[in-house]
C-alpha cells in the first residue's frame, strides 16, 4: 500500500515509505507495528535536497513521491546521507541513476561505506561533511553535526538552520507505521508507540548510551539552535516529532542513564557430580569474606535468561562448567554468548570448572569471555575431577581476590 507525500513545513516534505510487512528488525527484534523509512525533500533557492533514501525495494515509490513534489523536469541537487545503513541508503543507487548530477553529502565514514552499499559510481560528486560542515543554499543553511556511534561510526545530524528543524536519522526513531506520521496525530496509539520506542532504543541505542547523552547535550548547546523552539525532528523510522519534542528528548535522556550496578557477584554453574558446585560454593565464601554479596544459580534448576536478568544490575559474574564431551555446558555458554563487549566490558567476569582429562570446558568458555574485554582480576580456574583441600583453599583465595577487585574499584569511585 502506498502512502501520500506529506508537508512537514512549507518547503519540507516527507517522501518516505510505509513498510507494514516488517515483522522483525536486525534479525532478532520483533516489529509488531511495521515501520517506515523516512526520506525528506527540501526545496531551497539553490536547489532541491533529499535527506536519506529508503530501503532498496521501495526505491520506485520514493522516486514517485519525489516527482510529485518537484515534477518530472526538476532535479535533486543534493542527497544528504546522515547514516549509511542500507535501510536508509539502499535506494541511493536508483535515485542517483535518475538524478546523476546530485551531490552526495555525508561523513568520511559514510562515504566510505557507500562504496560498498549499492556500489555507487566513482565519478559521483560528493561533499565530505567532516571537512565541509555547512552548506549555503541561499534562503536555507544546512549544518552538519558529526555524531559518531549514534549508532554507527558514520552518523551525523543535520540542522536546517532557518527552519529550526533537525534531521536525526535513527536518533529518536522507532519502528512504527501509521499513515498519520506525526507524533501529535497518533496519541490514540500512545501506549504502543511508547513501548516500541523503548524497545527500539534498547536494542539499537542501548550499547551506545553515552553517545546518546553526548548527542543530546550537543543539541542543547548548539550555537544558533534552540531545542525549545525546534519545529520538527525528522527521524528516519516512525513518526516525525513536532508535538512532543521535549518529552521525547527527555525520555531518551532518561533511558540513556548509565545503570547503577550493585556490588554483587552472580555465580552460575552446572555440575554432574558436584565438583564444579563445590568449587562454586567455596569461591562464593571467598567473595563473601570481603563483604561482597553473592547470588548462586545452579543451571539445572534455572535458565540462562534468569541468570542474565539477575546479572543485569550486578558488577560481577562467574560462570562454572565441567567439561562434557570436549566442551563447556551449552547453557553456560549461552549465558556468555548473550553478553556483549560494548555492554559488559566494564564488568568483572571470569570462569572456573572441573574436568576429567582434556578440560576444554573452561578453555572454550574463557575464549568467549576474553572477547568481552571485561575486567578479569583472576585467571580462569580449573580443577582435575574432585577438588581436594589445596584446591579448595585456592578457590577461596580466588573468590576473595575477585571480590576484592570489585570492592577496591568501588572505594576508588
Ligand atoms: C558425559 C560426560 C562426558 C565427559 N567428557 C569429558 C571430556 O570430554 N573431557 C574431560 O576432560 N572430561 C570429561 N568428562 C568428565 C567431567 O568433566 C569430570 O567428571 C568433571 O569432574 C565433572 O565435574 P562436575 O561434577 O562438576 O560435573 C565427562 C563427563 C561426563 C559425565
Amino acid at each position: 500500500m502506498t502512502s501520500k507525500v506529506l508537508e512537514v513545513l512549507p518547503g519540507l516534505y516527507w517522501v518516505g515509505v510505509m513498510d507494514y510487512e516488517l515483522k522483525k528488525y536486525d534479525v532478532l527484534y520483533p516489529a509488531p507495528y511495521g515501520s517506515t523509512y523516512n526520506s525528506y525533500l527540501l526545496k531551497t533557492q539553490k536547489g532541491n535536497v533529499l535527506f536519506e533514501t529508503v530501503k532498496q525495494e521501495f526505491a520506485n515509490e520514493c522516486l514517485d513521491k519525489i516527482e510529485q513534489v518537484i515534477g518530472k523536469e526538476d532535479r535533486i541537487d543534493y542527497i544528504i546521507v546522515d547514516h549509511s545503513e542500507p535501510d536508509h541508503s539502499g535506494s541511493l543507487s536508483p535515485i542517483l541513476k535518475r538524478y546523476p548530477n546530485a551531490t552526495v553529502v555525508a561523513s568520511t565514514a559514510a562515504l566510505n561505506n557507500l562504496q560498498f552499499i549499492g556500489h555507487i559510481r566513482d565519478d559521483i560528486k560528493t561533499i565530505n561533511t567532516v571537512k565541509t560542515k555547512q552548506l549555503n543554499l541561499g534562503d536555507i543553511h544546512l549544518k552538519f553535526i558529526y555524531q559518531p556511534f549514534l549508532h554507527w561510526p558514520d552518523t551525523m545530524i543535520t540542522l536546517i538552520e532557518e527552519m529550526n528543524v533537525l534531521v536525526t536519522c535513527d536518533m529518536f526513531s522507532t519502528h512504527f507505521a501509521d499513515e498519520r506520521m506525526f507524533d501529535d496525530l497518533i496519541i490514540d496509539r500512545k501506549d504502543q508507540y511508547l513501548q516500541i520506542s523503548y524497545d527500539y532504543f534498547n536494542s539499537v541505542f542501548g550499547p551506545f548510551k553515552r553517545f546518546v547523552l553526548k548527542g543530546i547535550q550537543m543539541l542543547e548547546h548548539q550555537p544558533g539552535f534552540d531545542l525549545k523552539n525546534c519545529k520538527a525532528i525528522c527521524c528516519s523510522h516512525g513518526p516525525i516529532l513536532r508535538g512532543y519534542i521535549r518529552e521525547r528528548v527527555d525520555l531518551w535522556r532518561q533511558w540513556a542513564q548509565p545503570p547503577s550496578l550493585k556490588n554483587k557477584v552472580v555465580i552460575a554453574y552446572g555440575s554432574v557430580y558436584g565438583y564444579t558446585e563445590t568449587m562454586a560454593n567455596t569461591i562464593a565464601s571467598g567473595i563473601k569474606s570481603v563483604g561482597i554479596e553473592v547470588s548462586m544459580h545452579n543451571i539445572e534448576n534455572t535458565s540462562s535468561e534468569e541468570v542474565l536478568k539477575d546479572f543485569d544490575n550486578c558488577k560481577g559474574l562467574l560462570l562454572g562448567t565441567p567439561t562434557i564431551v570436549g566442551d563447556a555446558l551449552p547453557s553456560i555458554l549461552t549465558i556468555a554468548c548473550n553478553l556483549n563487549p560494548y555492554l559488559h566490558c566494564q564488568r568483572f567476569i571470569q570462569c572456573f570448572g572441573s574436568h576429567g582429562w582434556s578440560g576444554e570446558g573452561v578453555g572454550n568458555l574463557s575464549a568467549r569471555l576474553r572477547q568481552l574485554k571485561a575486567k578479569q582480576p583472576v585467571e580462569p580456574l580449573s580443577c582435575r575431577l574432585q577438588p581436594g583441600q589445596e584446591k579448595l583453599e585456592e578457590c577461596f583465595e580466588w573468590g576473595k581476590k575477585f571480590g576484592l577487585a570489585i570492592k577496591e574499584e568501588d572505594e576508588e569511585n
